[in-house]
């Protein structure tokens, strides 16, 4: 990967997450990552990362091997036909993160089936590590494959998957990290309710749903059987969570979830 040189076409949200889970890693020079945005830089073009920050898509594109989109999905048919003309099948391997394009979309704008495309779903926890990336792929060679994979690998765990899969990866892996932050904002809310401050029910809540999650990892159990281990019958938790449930706890979160896919399912 050393000599490997990065696109990132957006510097947005999810843009500038790949860009610093990349440079935390490491395994990058800084200064072989270019990241392109819209709105006029003032003056610099590195930033306080070591990158090269630029609005020339194509200058960016001629000086990369891994072209990543991040742009709006509204706007990747204009990025896409805007760099087409510099993109070479020997040398570019494009990737998307765009939500609800496809690879098909991707190939129409390009007006070839040559070059690979993948897509790429991550989400901002890229920025510290710990993203959760479901990738797929189309025509392209196992090297692409490792390598696009090897990226995303430096900033979390990566899956591949079949595209059919990739909305609902959208949801469950990208989303899912608002619903989770939405989860630990309703925690501090209880805990603040029960006579934390909000500092101390923010620690609290973090660190216990970092030792809930880093439990499953860690032992491979299926969450129901450590609840188990919790909940002392006649106890304080199963009164709780019977009472969450109750009041639509998993319901609600299953029906969110389903709203997001068709969300995306209707936008095409
Ligand atoms: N946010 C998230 O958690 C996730 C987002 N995604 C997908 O990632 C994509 C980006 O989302 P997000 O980061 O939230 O959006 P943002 O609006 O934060 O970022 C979009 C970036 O694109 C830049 N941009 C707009 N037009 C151009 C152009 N013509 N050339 C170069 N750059 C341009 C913008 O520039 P400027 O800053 O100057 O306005 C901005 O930096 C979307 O397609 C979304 O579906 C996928 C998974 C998770
Ligand atoms: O909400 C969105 O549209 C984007 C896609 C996945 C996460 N954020």
């Amino acid at each position: 990967m050393e000599n490997i040189s990065v696109a990132v076409i957006g510097y947005g949200n999810l843009g500038s997450s790949i860009v610093k889970g990349l440079v935390r890693s490491q395994k990058i020079d800084p200064s072989n990552i270019t990241a392109t945005r819209h709105r006029p830089l003032e003056g610099k073009t590195t930033n306080y990362l070591g990158i090269n920050v630029s609005n020339d898509n194509v200058a960016a594109v001629k000086a990369s091997d891994i072209i990543i989109i991040a742009v709006k999905p509204y706007r990747v048919k204009s990025v896409v036909e805007e760099i087409a003309p510099a993109l070479d099948p020997k040398k570019h391997v494009l990737v998307s993160v765009a939500s609800g394009v496809t690879i098909a979309d991707i190939l129409g704008f390009l007006k070839t089936e040559d070059l690979p495309v993948f897509r790429a779903m991550p989400n901002i926890a890229a920025a510290v590590g710990e993203s959760m990336t479901c990738i797929s792929a189309h025509a392209s060679t196992k090297e692409q494959s490792a390598l696009v994979q090897e990226i995303f690998d430096q900033s979390g765990e990566t899956l591949l998957i079949n595209e059919e899969l990739m909305d609902a990866a959208t949801v469950l892996g990208a989303c899912g990290t608002a619903y989770v932050l939405r989860f630990i904002r309703g925690m501090m809310q209880g805990g603040i309710q029960i006579g934390f401050s909000s500092h101390d029910a923010r620690k609290i809540a973090l660190q216990t749903v970092k030792g809930a999650a880093e439990l499953l990892i860690s032992n491979g159990k299926h969450p129901e059987e450590e609840i188990d281990s919790v909940t002392t019958p006649k106890g304080c938790t199963i009164a709780g969570l019977n009472e969450m449930e109750h009041q639509g706890f998993s319901s609600s979160l299953i029906r969110g979830i389903v709203t997001s896919y068709e969300d995306i399912l209707k936008s095409k």
